[in-house]
């Protein structure tokens, strides 16, 4: 078992992993354009009358990463469904906007979100074979995105298909291309459906507690894939996660998220070493004690 991965390392690896050498920008590079910003944002159960999310602003520029963590129920889904326009029936953006691209979402009909979603802004979750039908082949059901989106022909599609499906380093992608969901792990499966979400070239991509279900060395691997992607096509990620070492590892500003609130916003080095907020330093410390526990078990512990 190697314990270099993400989330089985010793104390104090966020900060550690923080003091890593990072890719510095340009001292004069102009500030690039946000592909997506949430001014403000707030979001309201309709039947309850409650409101959920109590004000969330960020702005994500072509290949930055925005990491949201928090406890369970804190908001961080229902505030990544609202920037896909997807947010659960009786839940409504209240108050603040969100921009995808310079446009408002607000004055987006349902036709103009079926044409951004996917190619503009894309997004993966973390139960892969929920999304995917059972009874198609994945490649086929990739295929057919690009088919939908792109407008290609069945066979320039295909091609396509297993071309993303090696992209997202799958080992033999004709082979899964004619492979049924059951057929696949879940690592092979998230892959999958990251080779669908990046099918139209979109300019952000959510990942939604993505890897949480996954093995640590199979989630080190779909996070070096997405950052990769970053890198390598100016992809801007969010990245929701529980996981801190996460996001110390691929973010460049995070948010700390509890009961529908941002308690803590900035710089991802800055929070992390200097936490401002006392749920920020609750949550340094539970995954200092945990990342000890996971060091320390099985050989040395026992
Ligand atoms: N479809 C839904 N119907 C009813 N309530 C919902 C729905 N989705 C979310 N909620 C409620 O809204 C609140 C915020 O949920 P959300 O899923 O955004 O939290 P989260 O921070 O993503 O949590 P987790 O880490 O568990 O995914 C919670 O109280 C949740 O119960």
């Amino acid at each position: 078992m190697t314990h270099d991965t993400l989330t089985s390392r010793p104390a104090d690896t966020v900060r550690k992993t923080l003091d890593a050498p990072g890719t510095p920008d340009a001292p004069d590079a102009p500030a690039a354009e946000p592909v997506l910003a949430l001014h403000d944002v707030r979001i309201t159960d309709r039947v309850t009358e409650r409101e959920i999310v109590h004000g969330v602003t960020f702005e994500l520029t072509p290949g930055k990463a925005v990491g949201i963590v928090g406890e369970s129920g804190s908001g961080k889904t229902l505030t990544c469904r609202a920037a896909l326009g997807i947010l659960p029936p009786h839940f409504e953006i209240t108050a603040g906007r969100i921009v995808l691209a310079g446009t408002d979402i607000a004055t987006l009909a349902p036709r103009q979100w079926t044409d951004l979603r996917g190619a503009t802004i894309s997004a993966v979750f973390q139960d892969p074979a929920s999304y995917l039908n059972p009874a198609i082949k994945v490649g086929a059901q990739i295929a057919e995105v690009i088919r939908v989106k792109q407008g290609l022909k069945r066979r320039a599609a295909r091609r396509r298909a297993v071309e993303l499906l090696t992209a997202v380093r799958l080992r033999d992608p004709e082979l899964v291309y004619g492979q049924y969901p059951h057929e696949l792990s879940g690592g092979m499966l998230q892959r999958v459906l990251i080779a669908a979400a990046i099918a139209v070239e979109p300019r952000a991509l959510i990942a939604d507690e993505a890897t949480t279900a996954l093995d640590v060395t199979v989630q080190a691997e779909i996070l070096d894939l997405l950052d990769e992607l970053r890198t390598r096509t100016g992809l801007a990620l969010v990245v929701v996660s529980h996981d801190l070492a996460v996001v110390a590892q691929f973010c460049d500003e995070v948010l700390v998220m509890r009961q529908g609130e941002v308690v803590e916003r900035g710089e991802t080095r800055s929070v992390l070493h200097d936490p401002q907020h006392d749920y920020t330093r609750l949550l340094i410390a539970e995954h200092d004690s945990y990342g000890l526990d996971k060091f320390l078990a099985p050989e040395e512990a026992s």
